[in-house]
């Protein structure tokens, strides 16, 4: 009897693209089935067991490492502006104490960058309220009154960060005033890289298997590098964001775990551990493929 096929965690958003292109395209084969989630939804099925393998936020595999297994050489990392991870805010982020601050429930990581970053850079203690932040959800926005400002991720915050396309847009919100892009904040901040997702496998699933999925995963990555012009027009034609901003997009991310990027990685969670956030830990990883 042949084991059950592993669960493998996929987030919709255009920013993995160049990790499963090639995987959808049956150009390098996985032994999987593919989940589609939302990062929060992910880091759920990882926490609960129903993934073997997925894409997490950094964050959860700093909860949960001790039942889980870094994927050598894969993340979504950046140095310097990310585009898609943003604070939008009517006011300066320094004048946001005691206001209301809403934050994407998709979100692990980036909703603890953000306090990080008010309670070390901006100095000041907003309300952290959730409010969801996809792209269907972007015309529901509330605008100002108690809830001044906001973080999206993903493709949400690409499109939003865009602003009003068109003059046929009259009854459109007026943009925000400050928007902050977290990588960029980081990158001021500590001069370090950062990564927003990594790839993890439960330290219950077989390691021959993890490694198989590990080496589609890879193999299909250096595909999508190799191949990102193409991967921007399916992210244009997706969401409507323009070729030339997937492009950049893409350009400006990073899907490896080098040394730079684990510096920033544990530094990150240094921080997280010294304000009580995650517990203190190690990174383990699965044997390379
Ligand atoms: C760069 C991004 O990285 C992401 C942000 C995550 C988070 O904040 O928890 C998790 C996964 C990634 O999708 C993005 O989604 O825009």
């Amino acid at each position: 009897m042949s084991a059950a096929m592993l669960r493998v965690g996929r987030i919709p958003y255009i920013n993995c693209y160049p990790v499963y292109g090639a995987i959808d395209r049956g150009i390098v084969p996985l032994d999987a089935t593919l989940i589609d989630g939302v990062p929060t939804a992910l880091n759920r099925g990882i926490a609960d067991g129903s993934l073997d393998v997925s894409v997490v936020s950094a964050v959860e595999y700093a909860q949960n490492a001790s039942n889980l297994l870094l994927l050598p050489d894969l993340g979504i990392t950046c140095d310097g502006p990310v585009r898609s991870v943003l604070l939008f805010s009517d006011v300066p982020a320094t004048e946001l104490g005691g206001k209301r601050v809403v934050v994407s429930t998709s979100s692990m990581t980036s909703v603890a960058l953000l306090e990080l970053l008010f309670e070390n850079v901006w100095r000041c203690r907003p309300e952290f309220v959730p409010g969801d932040a996809e792209i269907s959800d972007l015309a529901r926005f509330e605008r100002g009154g108690d809830r001044p400002a906001r973080l999206v991720i993903g493709d949400a915050a690409l499109l939003l960060g865009a602003g009003p396309r068109g003059g046929d847009d009259a009854d459109a919100p007026p943009p925000f005033a400050h928007v902050y892009d977290l990588g960029e904040e980081w990158k001021r901040w500590t001069g370090q890289p950062f990564v927003f997702a990594v790839w993890v496998a439960q330290r219950t699933t077989p390691v021959a298997r993890s490694l198989r999925v590990h080496a589609s995963l890879i193999e299909s990555r250096d595909w999508g590098l190799a191949h990102l012009d193409e991967l921007a027009a399916q992210a244009h034609r997706a969401t409507g964001i323009a070729h030339s901003a997937c492009v950049e997009y893409f350009a400006g991310l990073d899907y490896g775990l080098s040394y730079p990027h684990l510096a920033g990685l544990t530094e990150f969670f240094r921080r997280l551990v010294l304000a009580g956030r995650v517990p203190d830990g190690r990174l383990a990883f699965l044997p390379a493929a």
